[in-house]
């Protein structure tokens, strides 16, 4: 019997040669500099770990090799397909706004996501479905529903204000992690733009605060222990379900299902979701199809009105998958945006002083409403949109995006096969690879890898593409060496005015793929960051608690965000 399966082994390795072979050595691309070189078979994959551990995970590694081999670079790792990190600001523009019909979402992307959110647009590519849904949803984006949701965000910021006094008070001048509230207060605001109303996350936690005594963390913060409310509870337990890092998603996501406590989230989410739906099915039926369309103020609300108008329908299934993916795809990416602010402004109290005059000047009302849709733009609010799009280039929530080429596609004169991934890392706005300037760094990913004369060499052949005869760009340069700074004055021209163009910055990503709720999660920035900038201080917080360091799960977090907001006339 052994000796059967002996020989039916050897006749399957023998007839899988080509594919087994392929899968250990993904192919070559001519012309474009490789990392790591020679290609990594098994007995590299250790080296290969330690660099990516060196560089502070995947992204960081994707950065460290764009750094060393310039604005066009591949990296073959077995059972990966070829991939091929692009940080030429201008082709990356081409490729995500004019050579979509060759480069679509990538399907490691897709399979991750379809584990959760097996029928929205995050997991789907762009077929015949993603269309239908993206005209369905799509209308939720238009200034008129964001207007009309834009109470809910007020409502959301108010609340955290409410917390945080309150939390100020007992900690007496002492700092506090924030981020996990910011995150809360996102996940409240966007469940009230998608379905209608907030959680109640963040009165939640006001409910649990008692006077009196709270532990100390090792840093002297003040260590508050509330709890989330079940629900949204639920929705991190299925976040955090997101096997994004993994080759095998849908297995290891399998497993996971397997547990009762995933389970148990799960159910009580899909009960909440079927309930939410019914309401809003038998409100619009109440008032009728067309009435329901136009009053709308939250994405199901449209979504049920135009099903019963007969125009766009969409199986319940799928509208409770783009409604969740709301809360999947909106939380953790404005909230952890939210904490790289509050760490900017406690570093940088001049732009706090800065911000507030400037609010003040363009919108005194403020004083005695909460600020409307209309109020706050680049053209009204011209520094608070520096402020907010300083605060997006620099923290690279997104540290990157991908597309997969589903058929040849030319970046920088190089042809990209058909199956390789082309890799995005957002680090384009802070270190712009095309930057004529820009010189290679000879300690980068370690010497004994890389040839600083070869990385010169490859460096410049490949930017010797980039020069003749290229569209001219459409957008400006960052001062060299600026990069790493925050400074929100690099957005706004010698007028004053916003220029949207002054120097790469993609965080959102572009095209039609690009993020499809850039237009909610501005406006939830706008609303966060002018009235908490109105309201507090941001207070200096000591060195131990200060640090810059990052970690990545889908977005990339501080490891530290600690605050200690004052209100504007204290002495502290
Ligand atoms: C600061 C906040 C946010 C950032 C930095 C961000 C960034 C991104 C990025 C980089 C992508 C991938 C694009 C690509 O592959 O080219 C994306 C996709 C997406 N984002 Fe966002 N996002 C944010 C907030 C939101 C919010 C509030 C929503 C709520 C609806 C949302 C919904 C989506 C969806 C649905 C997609 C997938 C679009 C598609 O596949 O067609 N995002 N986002």
């Amino acid at each position: 019997m052994v000796a059967v399966y002996l020989a039916f082994a050897v006749v399957i390795l023998w007839f899988g040669r080509r594919w087994i072979l392929s899968l250990l050595t993904p192919r070559s691309i001519p012309g474009i500099p490789a990392y790591p070189d020679p290609v990594p078979v098994l007995g590299d994959i250790p080296r290969l770990a330690a660099s990516m551990k060196a560089t502070n995970g995947f992204i960081g590694f994707m950065d460290k090799v764009a750094k060393d081999l310039g604005p066009i670079a591949q990296v073959r790792i077995s059972f990966l397909n070829t991939m091929v990190v692009v940080t030429d600001y201008q082709s990356i523009d081409n490729i995500l706004t004019k050579q979509t019909q060759h480069c679509d979402r990538d399907s490691h992307t897709i399979k991750a996501f379809r584990t959760i959110l097996p029928r929205a647009l995050i997991s789907l590519p762009t077929n015949d479905m993603w269309k239908h849904h993206r005209r369905i949803i799509g209308t939720a984006m238009t200034s008129k529903y964001l207007s009309l949701t834009t109470p809910r965000a007020n409502e959301s910021v108010k609340e955290l204000v409410n917390l945080w006094r309150r939390k100020a008070s007992v900690c007496e001048g002492r700092a506090w992690a924030a981020e996990g509230d910011m995150e809360s207060a996102a996940l409240d605001a966007i469940c009230g733009m998608a379905f209608g109303h907030s959680w109640g996350i963040i009165p939640s936690y006001s409910s649990q605060l008692v006077e009196g005594e709270y532990p100390t963390g090792i840093n002297g913060e003040v260590v508050f222990d509330t709890v989330r409310p079940e629900l949204a509870e639920s929705t991190w337990a299925i976040f955090n379900s997101l096997p994004t890092t993994s080759s095998f998603p849908y297995i290891l996501h399998k497993i996971r299902t397997l547990s009762p406590t995933y389970r148990r989230h799960a159910r009580r989410l899909d009960r909440f979701l079927d309930a939410k739906l019914a309401d809003s099915r038998a409100r619009a039926e109440s008032v009728g199809a067309e009435v329901a369309v136009d009053v709308a103020d939250n994405t199901l609300d449209l979504m049920t009105a135009r099903q019963l108008r007969g125009d766009d329908w969409m199986p319940d299934d799928e509208m409770k998958d783009e409604v969740f993916q709301y809360l999947v795809a909106g939380t953790e990416t404005s909230g952890c945006t939210l904490a790289w602010w509050l760490k900017y402004m406690t570093n940088h109290p001049e732009v706090q002083r800065k911000l507030r005059k400037h609010m003040l000047e363009k919108l005194p009302e403020m004083q005695d409403r909460p600020p409307k849709f209309e109020d706050l733009n680049a053209t009204n609010t011209p520094y608070l949109e520096a402020v907010v799009h300083e605060t997006l280039r620099l923290s690279r929530t997104a540290g990157g995006y991908s597309r997969e080429v589903t058929q040849d596609v030319t970046v920088l004169g190089k042809v990209i096969p058909k199956g390789c991934t082309i890799i995005i890392p957002t680090v384009t706005g802070l270190e712009d690879r095309s930057t004529p300037v820009y010189g290679p760094d000879p300690n980068a990913l370690g010497s004994d890898s890389v040839d600083p004369d070869d990385i010169a060499e490859r460096m410049d052949a490949s930017l010797e593409v980039l020069r003749p005869g290229s569209a001219k760009r459409k957008v400006g340069f960052w001062k060299p060496g600026s990069g790493f700074n925050f400074d929100p004055e690099r957005w706004l021209n010698e007028q004053g005015h916003f220029d949207i163009n002054a120097g790469p910055s993609l965080p959102f990503s572009a095209g039609q793929r690009g993020c499809f709720g850039k237009n909610l999660a501005m406006l939830e920035l706008r609303f966060f960051i002018s009235q908490l900038n109105q309201t507090f201080f941001f207070a200096p917080v000591s060195d131990a608690l200060n640090s810059f360091d990052m970690y990545q799960t889908v977005t990339t977090h501080p490891r530290q965000c600690f605050i200690r907001p004052v209100s504007w006339d204290s002495d502290l």
